[in-house]
C-alpha cells in the first residue's frame, strides 16, 4: 500500500483527504506544520507527500527545499489557491512534480497522485529515443519559428546550446527536440534540475562517487555524466548552480573528463551539454555569481523560447494539442472550446506560460462533461482567468456567474482605490480595510502590476 504524507494547516481539510485517501486505499499521515513534516519523513518511508504552499511556521517553497534535500525522489505534488499560481510555478522549479488548485478536485487528485507514482520523479530523467518529441506542435508565429530554426540549425551539430527562456515556456522540450535531431539520439539524454544540487551533494549527483568517499557512499555510484554517456545532459536552471560545482563542471568540459568522488582516476567522457536558464546569465557574471569562462563554454549556441505573451497566436494551437492529450490521458472526448471560452484562453497573460496553459486545459477536459455537446463553456475556466485584464465582455464571466461578477466588481474597485491613493499599497490597504497581504494577494489574483 503507498503511504502518503499530507501537510496542511487546516484540520478539516486534513481530515477530509485522510479520509478520501483512505478510501482509496491509500495509508495516509497528516500532519499540520512543517517542522511536524520534516520530523515525520526522517522517520518514515513515503511514496508520495501533498503540500500546502502556506504553512504558518515557514514558505512554502523553503519547505520544499528541504524535502528534496532529505528525500530527492520522493514526489511532491503542491496545493495551491490561484492566487498562488506564479509561486506553485517556481515550486515546480525547485523539484515539485504537480501542482493542483484549491478547492481540490478530487478527480483531479487522484490523477495528480497516480501520475506522480507512475513517474520515477528522479532528479534527472533519462530519453533514450526521440518518441517524447517525434510528434509535437510548435506553434507557427514568427517568434516560434525562429525557435524552431535555431533548434534545427543547431541540434545536428556538437556544440553546447544555452536556453533562455521564462519558466514553462518549453525550455526542457527544446532540449529533447535538439538531442532527438542530434546525431546522439539513439543514446540518452539525461535531464538534471540544478536548482536542487547542493554544494556537497552536486559534485556526487553530477559525477558519481565511490563506496566510502563520504559518510553514507555505501556503494559506487554513477553520476549523471556518466549516465549520458555518447548522448547529452540537460543542465536545467544551470544560474542556481553552486559556485564549486561550477569549478568542477568547467574542468569537466575542459577536459572532457570526470572523476567520481573519492576516485583516484579520471574517465574519458562524451557528453554534450545543453543547459538552460530563467534568469539573465550574464547578469549573474557581472555579479561575480556565475562564471563568465563557463558561461562562454555552455553558450557556444543560444536558443531563445518564447513566452506565451510573445506567441498568442499560438495559443489556440497548443490549446487544441493539449487538449487531445487530456482526453487521451482522461479517457474523454472533448471536441472543442466554445468561442468564448477560447477569447479568455487567449487573452489570459500566463505567466506560467505552457505549463499553466497545459495545467489548465488539462482541468476544464476533466471538469467538462464528455456526454451531450461536449465543448468547454467559459463557466468552466478558472475565474482567474476570467477576471483577468482583457477580458470584459458580459459573456466571458459565464452570463449569469454571481461569484465571477463580483471578483469583477472587487477588481475594479481596487483599481479605483488604487488610483485615489498614487497606488500606495499600505494607503490602498487601509482603505480597503485589509491586510497588505491580503491586498497584495489579490493584486496578483487579478493581475494588476503596479
Ligand atoms: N512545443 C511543445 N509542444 C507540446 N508541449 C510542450 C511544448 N513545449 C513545452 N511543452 C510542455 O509544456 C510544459 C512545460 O515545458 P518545459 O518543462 O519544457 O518548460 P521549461 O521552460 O523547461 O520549464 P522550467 O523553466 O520550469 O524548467 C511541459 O509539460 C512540456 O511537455
Amino acid at each position: 500500500m503507498k503511504h502518503i504524507l499530507v501537510i496542511d494547516d487546516d484540520p478539516v481539510f486534513r481530515l477530509m483527504l485522510e479520509t478520501f485517501l483512505t478510501k482509496n486505499n491509500f495509508l495516509v499521515t497528516s500532519v499540520g506544520t512543517s517542522s511536524d513534516a520534516l520530523r515525520t519523513i526522517k522517520k518514515t518511508l513515503f511514496s508520495l507527500c501533498l503540500v500546502d504552499l502556506r504553512l504558518p511556521d515557514i514558505n512554502g517553497l523553503e519547505l520544499l527545499k528541504e524535502i528534496k534535500n532529505l528525500t530527492p525522489d520522493l514526489p511532491l505534488i503542491l496545493m495551491t489557491s490561484f492566487v498562488d499560481v506564479r509561486t506553485a510555478v517556481k515550486a515546480i522549479k525547485s523539484g515539485a512534480y504537480e501542482y493542483i488548485t484549491k478547492p481540490v478536485n478530487t478527480d483531479e487528485l487522484i490523477i495528480a497522485i497516480q501520475s506522480a507514482l507512475k513517474s520515477d520523479n528522479k532528479v534527472s530523467k533519462e530519453t533514450p529515443s526521440t518518441e517524447d518529441t517525434s510528434f509535437y506542435h510548435y506553434g507557427r508565429s514568427k517568434s516560434s519559428l525562429e525557435t524552431l530554426k535555431a533548434i534545427e540549425l543547431v541540434a545536428p551539430t556538437n556544440l553546447s546550446v544555452l536556453i533562455n527562456g521564462e519558466s514553462g515556456t518549453g525550455k526542457e522540450f527544446a532540449a529533447r527536440l535538439i538531442h532527438a535531431r542530434s546525431k546522439r539520439n539513439n543514446k540518452p539524454f539525461v535531464a538534471i534540475d540544478c536548482g536542487v544540487l547542493s554544494a556537497e551533494l552536486g559534485p556526487s549527483e553530477l559525477f558519481g562517487h565511490v563506496k566510502g568517499a563520504f559518510t553514507g557512499a555505501g556503494f559506487d555510484k554513477a553520476g549523471h555524466f556518466e549516465l549520458a554517456d555518447g548522448g547529452s545532459i540537460f543542465l536545467d536552471e544551470i544560474g542556481n548552480l553552486p559556485m564549486e560545482v561550477q569549478v568542477m563542471l568547467l574542468r569537466v568540459i575542459q577536459e572532457r573528463q570526470i572523476r567520481r568522488v573519492g576516485a583516484g582516476k579520471s574517465q574519458e567522457i562524451d557528453v554534450r551539454i545543453i543547459a538552460a536558464t530563467n534568469d539573465n546569465l550574464k547578469d549573474s557574471v557581472a555579479k561575480g555569481l556565475f562564471r563568465e569562462d563557463l558561461y562562454h563554454r555552455l553558450n557556444e549556441f543560444s536558443v531563445s523560447v518564447p513566452s506565451l505573451r510573445e506567441r498568442k497566436e499560438d495559443i489556440e494551437g497548443f490549446i487544441l494539442k493539449f487538449m487531445k492529450d487530456a482526453n487521451k490521458e482522461l479517457g474523454k472526448s472533448i471536441e472543442g472550446f466554445s468561442e468564448e471560452a477560447m477569447d479568455i484562453m487567449v487573452k489570459y497573460s500566463w505567466p506560467g506560460n505552457l505549463r499553466e496553459l497545459k495545467n489548465v486545459v488539462k482541468k476544464t477536459v476533466l471538469m467538462t462533461d464528455s456526454t451531450g455537446q461536449s465543448v468547454v463553456s467559459p463557466e468552466i475556466i478558472p475565474y482567474e482567468l476570467r477576471v483577468s485584464p482583457g477580458i470584459s465582455s458580459e459573456n466571458t464571466f459565464g452570463g449569469y456567474d454571481l461569484k465571477a461578477a463580483s471578483l469583477k466588481q472587487e477588481r475594479e474597485y481596487i483599481l479605483s482605490v488604487l488610483e485615489k491613493v498614487k497606488y500606495n499599497k499600505s494607503s490602498a490597504a487601509r482603505i480597503l480595510n485589509i491586510d497588505r497581504k491580503t491586498l497584495y494577494n489579490k493584486l496578483k489574483l487579478f493581475n494588476i502590476e503596479i
